[in-house]
């Protein structure tokens, strides 16, 4: 018998060997002669695959020859590994079948997957988390997958021992500690701890032995499939990953970092701080979800470009598919399409997958429906009615497995894509800015789930008429997960029509999202550009001191700072907030809304281009949508935050001062500020800027003094902006190929819907902004159901809106009465207190009417 220090030396000639092998002095055919004759015949049958191990990394071609070597060299003896190996599996083949015999009454017990119907392929079923047959694993020759598709708990679940045995396989020293035990180094693969021979390795080595040599591919195996995810970072509903596995050989996940791509041509900040952090977590997250599953998520960051990652990733693995869900910034679409090509050329298919957005953007045709409210959400709406369905289809399940290959790629370490990287002080301490942000989220795809759940048991009840509360939770709180593609827009649609209640304003929500990436398909340069020429050459306000204010949360709006203050922390604010925000920026600080974009790009979790630019450029008055309202800093409070909790959560200092004063503490008497610990310009800001009335009447003589000086751009019979039309809308407008036209320098300009207060304005341009009809200026939803606080607080600081609101119902019900009696309709109010005219001359949009423009 042989001693334990004649054995290490063994091991360690053959670790010589090894180096030559790998300077390439030896091939692997001499190597594994020499090893067999340094080892014995037993002793390289027992030990040469773990002795060869190391090799999987970083030389996995010559590790894959190798084992093709041994298994021609070992297969053919009795006894051998191999021999034992197949025994083994046919001997699972067996209890799976028995298993499954047993198991047809559950599966025929449970619900139908929703997911699929049933084909009979394997991915499909996989998908469904439906017990796949071994003759059905088998006949796609790909023996990884019986490993694999063990449903060993016959509970439609993989077993957490076979789980955990799977992921330390394939993670290499990642899983040393179990496979949940991701730190931020989860995703590398370390080499060296491969080369370990501590003992109590050894069970986990041979199971990572027997796993290699099932899925060790013979040249009639399928070749693997890069399954590239981007921003569909989740298991359930994830088209490209189900279509991975209808590839059918195995699959190796990975993640490209690249930000010069990211950002694109102009100014577009796609990838700011916070939703870089938010990243960084969601690929941990996703890296963990894929280890249950077995496999595991290789990160790359990317030195030239994407595509010569991916080329190098192809050769290194032999993949021979590369899938990916379609992204549709305009940039990235151009740059997948030069990826794919390029690929496609080299013999590497590629599949790309739509599930994005409920609507892939150009599938939307205005054909049938015309141009006229073009950016609001109901015109978009109405041109996907018209327009071929793109075919929803229903979500798919998560797979229960993916088959992974021998050999993994290198990749790197996540934290080496720098996305989230935290500051040092001189002292060296790390600033920690995302600490607010780690707190409030769970950054997984189980996380979106949960507060999908939540949100359908408490917050959708309130959600018609109340989601603009910024107190309570009265939205999905999902705008990152959807982001992320950590859940599907489908996906929500599905489980948002089969929940109790279905309010049709949530479902238009994702019409809302789907029409920002179909506006930017059309109008690339959103995120920075204004739509409306003339509103390029505004005036705008240069006072860094107020756009500082602004970020930081103290302009001396409690309303405004609070909103502020919660986006800095938490990286997240409610939709009507951030109205709110946007509308104090412009109107009454002057800033452009691009400092507003950036901004909200730089710290919101969920920064999206599309929507965002969408808003922002709204909000700016020079979008396809402009609002048509102003949100005033304390009124909007009483629909928002009547009793004051949201302000006093984010701004503490405030919290003593009693409910009706707290969104103006200037009016409060210097008693009662002493009383509740505030000091104005001490510990709360005085307000930045105090001529609220005159800010806004200056701003709409300022768009007044633009569409004056620019009136090529206003459509001198209805008073609306005139926006430059995209070739594919003019194409789809007029029916024909408009090719000659649009390269002879013609330009065709189409009225877009216009504020009423500013088509007032032009038309009248001596008149007192402050006495324009049609002010915008919105004094909170005051027909919305108020409580007790908000009556009183309206009663008391809005005597004019609610006398207003009274006069209204008067003639609403003078009329109503006239009109019974078959009377005619009095004259409309005239004057200051008529908010809404009941016929107005300018609000009509003439529809699908072209200006040629010369
Ligand atoms: C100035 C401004 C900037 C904005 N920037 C972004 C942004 O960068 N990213 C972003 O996701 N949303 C943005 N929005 C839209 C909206 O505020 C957020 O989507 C919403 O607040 C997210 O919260 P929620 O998930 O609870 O929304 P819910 O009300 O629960 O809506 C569900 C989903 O619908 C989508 N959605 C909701 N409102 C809109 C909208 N107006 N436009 C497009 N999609 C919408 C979102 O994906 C959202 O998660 C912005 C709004 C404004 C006014």
């Amino acid at each position: 018998m042989m001693s334990s220090r004649d054995e290490a030396k063994l091991v360690s000639q053959i670790r010589r060997e090894m180096r030559e092998l790998v300077l390439g002095r030896q091939d692997p055919e001499e190597f594994f002669c020499r090893s067999v004759s340094v080892l014995g015949h037993q002793g390289a049958q027992e030990q040469l695959l773990d002795l060869i191990e190391p090799l999987v990394f970083e030389h996995a071609e010559v590790h894959t020859r190798l084992i093709t070597i041994f298994l021609d060299y070992f297969a053919t003896q009795a006894h051998s590994p191999v021999k034992k190996i197949e025994e083994e599996e046919l001997e699972l083949a067996l209890a799976l079948s028995l298993q499954e015999m047993r198991g047809s009454e559950w599966v025929a017990s449970q619900p139908p997957s929703h997911a699929q119907p049933h084909d009979g392929s394997y991915a499909q079923q996989a998908a469904g988390g439906v017990r796949v047959s071994q003759r059905e694993v088998l006949s796609h020759g790909n023996k990884a997958s019986v490993m694999c598709d063990t449903d060993l708990a016959g509970d439609g679940r993989v077993s957490r021992e076979s789980t955990k045995q799977r992921a330390d396989t394939q993670s290499g020293s990642l899983c040393e500690a179990g496979p949940c035990s991701c730190s931020d180094e989860g995703v590398r693969v370390d080499l060296n701890s491969n080369i370990s021979d501590n003992p109590k390795s050894s069970r986990r080595r041979r199971q990572r032995k027997k796993n290699q040599l099932a899925m060790t591919q013979s040249p009639s195996s399928p070749r693997p499939a890069l399954l590239w995810f981007r921003r569909d970072l989740r298991l359930i509903d994830n088209p490209a990953l189900i279509g991975s596995l209808e590839v059918g050989g195995p699959v190796i996940p990975v993640f490209l970092w690249s930000p010069d791509e990211e950002e694109g041509p102009g100014v577009t900040v796609a990838m700011g701080g916070a939703s870089k952090y938010w990243l960084h977590h969601a690929l941990l997250c996703l890296n963990q979800s894929l280890e249950k599953l077995g496999s595991h998520l290789v990160t790359v960051k990317v030195e030239r470009s994407s595509l010569e990652s991916l080329q190098s990733l192809a050769a290194e693995t032999g993949a021979s598919t590369v899938l990916a869900t379609a992204l549709y910034e305009p940039w990235l679409n151009q740059r997948d399409e030069l990826v794919f090509s390029s690929l496609e050329r080299q013999g590497i298919k590629c599949q790309l997958y739509h599930s994005y957005c409920l609507r892939h953007p150009s599938s939307v045709s205005t054909e049938g429906v015309g141009l006229r409210g073009i950016g609001s959400v109901s015109h978009f709406m109405s041109c996907c009615q018209r327009s071929p369905d793109s075919g929803l289809g229903t979500p798919l399940d998560a797979p229960s497995c993916l088959p992974v290959p021998t050999t993994w790629p290198q990749g790197c370490a996540l934290s080496q894509l720098g996305l989230a990287r935290m500051p040092h002080r001189k002292d060296g301490t790390v600033v920690d800015w995302a600490a607010n942000i780690r707190s409030s989220w769970d950054f997984s795809e189980d996380g979106a789930q949960a507060r999908l759940d939540a949100f359908f048991q408490d917050g959708i009840y309130r959600y018609e008429k109340e989601s603009c509360r910024a107190d309570a939770p009265n939205t999905s709180s999902l705008s990152p997960y959807l982001h992320y593609g950590q859940i599907s827009p489908r996906w929500l649609l599905w489980q948002s029509r089969s929940a109790r209640c279905r309010p049709p304003k949530f479902q238009r929500k994702l019409a809302w999202r789907d029409l920002a990436y179909w506006q930017l398909s059309l109008f690339p340069d959103l995120p920075w550009e204004s739509l409306r020429p003339p509103y390029k050459a505004l005036r705008w306000s240069s006072e860094h001191t107020h756009l500082k204010a602004w970020q930081r949360g103290r302009t001396g709006y409690p309303l405004v700072d609070a909103s502020m203050r919660q986006l800095w922390l938490t990286g997240w604010m409610n939709n009507y907030m951030r109205h709110v925000v946007a509308s104090f920026l412009i109107a009454y600080l002057h800033l452009p809304w691009q400092e507003g974009y950036r901004w909200f790009q730089d710290t919101l979790v969920d920064a999206d281009v599309a929507i965002d630019a969408m808003m922002w450029q709204n909000g700016g008055m020079c979008g396809l949508d402009h609002w048509n309202f102003v949100m005033h800093p304390v009124s909007a409070a009483l629909t928002c935050d009547p009793c004051g909790a949201f302000v006093r959560r984010w701004c503490p200092e405030l919290a003593d001062l009693p409910d009706e004063l707290i969104h103006k503490p200037w009016q409060c008497p210097t008693s009662l500020l002493r009383r509740a610990g505030v000091v104005l310009g001490g510990n709360y800001p005085e307000r930045i800027v105090t001529d609220l009335e005159e800010r806004r009447a200056q701003s709409l003589q300022d768009v007044a003094a633009v569409r004056k000086r620019f009136g090529e751009y206003v459509d001198r019979r209805s008073g609306c902006d005139l926006v430059p039309l995209p070739d594919r809308l003019v194409k789809e407008a007029l029916g024909v190929g408009m090719g000659d036209l649009v390269h002879s320098g013609g330009r065709f300009l189409l009225p877009v819907i216009t504020r009423l207060e500013f088509k007032h304005q032009t038309h009248d341009p001596d008149s007192d902004a402050r006495a324009n009809p049609y002010s915008a200026v919105l004094r909170g939803y005051v027909s919305r159901k108020r409580d007790e606080t908000v009556a009183f607080l309206n009663e008391r600081d809005f005597t004019a809106s609610v006398m207003n609101e009274s006069a209204q119902r008067r003639d609403r019900q003078e009329r109503d009465q006239r009109a019974l009696e078959g009377l005619p309709r009095p004259p409309a109010p005239r004057g200051r207190g008529r908010r809404t005219p009941s016929k107005d001359t300018f609000s009509t949009v003439p529809g699908g009417v072209l200006v040629p423009h010369g």
